[in-house]
């Protein structure tokens, strides 16, 4: 469903951040990218939206070009992929379930969006979602009321609400304490058994990632260096990886 080529990231004319990188990712995994700071992993996840622009290369979901892609069709395509930042990405002072509602957003036309204007069916989705992640008593509290793991929770609902076929996760629990962290990878996974959503998640916990992914994905300034099973990775590769 996704399809990396040749995929380079320089910022500022001299920074390389990612170097030609090539991925393919089917339907359905659940992919941890792992890697040390610095190494690359943020901004490869955020080329496959456009968020980054590659230098170089070309991003592919279900064989369409995303980067010969218009600004309409752009707009119509990241409907499909949903996008979990570390730091949840919520208007805190409005309430649980407005912040879920943007989730649709995608759908509506630009006045509509303006206007804030959602259908019952928009009500329905939102409210459908926010019993996936165990929130819906928390439906009119303000965001910023929450704790972190029930923000990133309202953030994993949100996405839902757009009906991904992707969700990318940019270092997802990396504010949040070890049992948080769990309880909110126990929802990423969830999500990606019950409803087949693939998932491509930034993790700098490989224990993490050895518990929850299918695959593994490394980086090292900006290269892959290890793309396998969690059960592949031995002591060599994470001093490599860490070093
Ligand atoms: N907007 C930017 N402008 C300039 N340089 C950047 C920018 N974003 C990232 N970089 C640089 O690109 C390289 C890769 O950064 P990136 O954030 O993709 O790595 P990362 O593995 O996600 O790191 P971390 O785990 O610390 O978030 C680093 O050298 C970083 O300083």
């Amino acid at each position: 469903m996704l399809r990396l080529e040749n995929i380079t990231v320089i910022y500022d004319g001299k920074v390389l951040a990612v170097d030609d990188v090539n991925l393919e990712v089917n339907q359905g995994e659940f992919v941890g990218i792992i890697g040390s700071s610095g190494s690359g992993k943020s901004s490869l996840l955020k080329t496959i939206n456009l968020l980054v622009r590659p230098y170089k290369g070309k991003v592919f979901m279900d064989d369409i070009d995303v980067t010969g892609l218009s600004d309409a069709q752009l707009r119509n395509m990241r409907k499909s992929i949903g996008f979990v930042f570390q730091d949840y990405n919520l208007i805190e002072r409005s309430t649980v379930l407005d912040n879920v509602l943007i989730g649709r957003l995608g759908y509506k036309s630009p006045l509509k969006s303006l206007l804030g204007l959602f259908s019952d069916d928009d009500y329905e989705r939102a409210i459908t979602a926010l019993k996936q992640v165990g929130l819906s008593e928390k439906m009119f509290v303000r965001a910023g009321e929450l704790s972190g793991g029930q923000k990133q929770r309202v953030a994993i609902a949100k996405t839902l609400c757009q009906r991904p076929k992707i969700i990318l996760a940019d270092e997802p629990v990396a504010s949040l304490d070890i049992a948080t962290s769990q309880n909110i990878m126990d929802y990423f996974k969830k999500v990606n058994e019950k409803k087949n959503i693939t998932i491509l998640i930034n993790l700098h916990d490989v224990n993490i990632a050895k518990k929850y992914c299918n695959r593994i994905v490394a980086l090292k300034k900006g290269k892959i260096i290890f793309d396998g099973r969690p059960g592949e990775i031995d002591d060599r590769l994470l001093e490599n990886l860490y070093s």
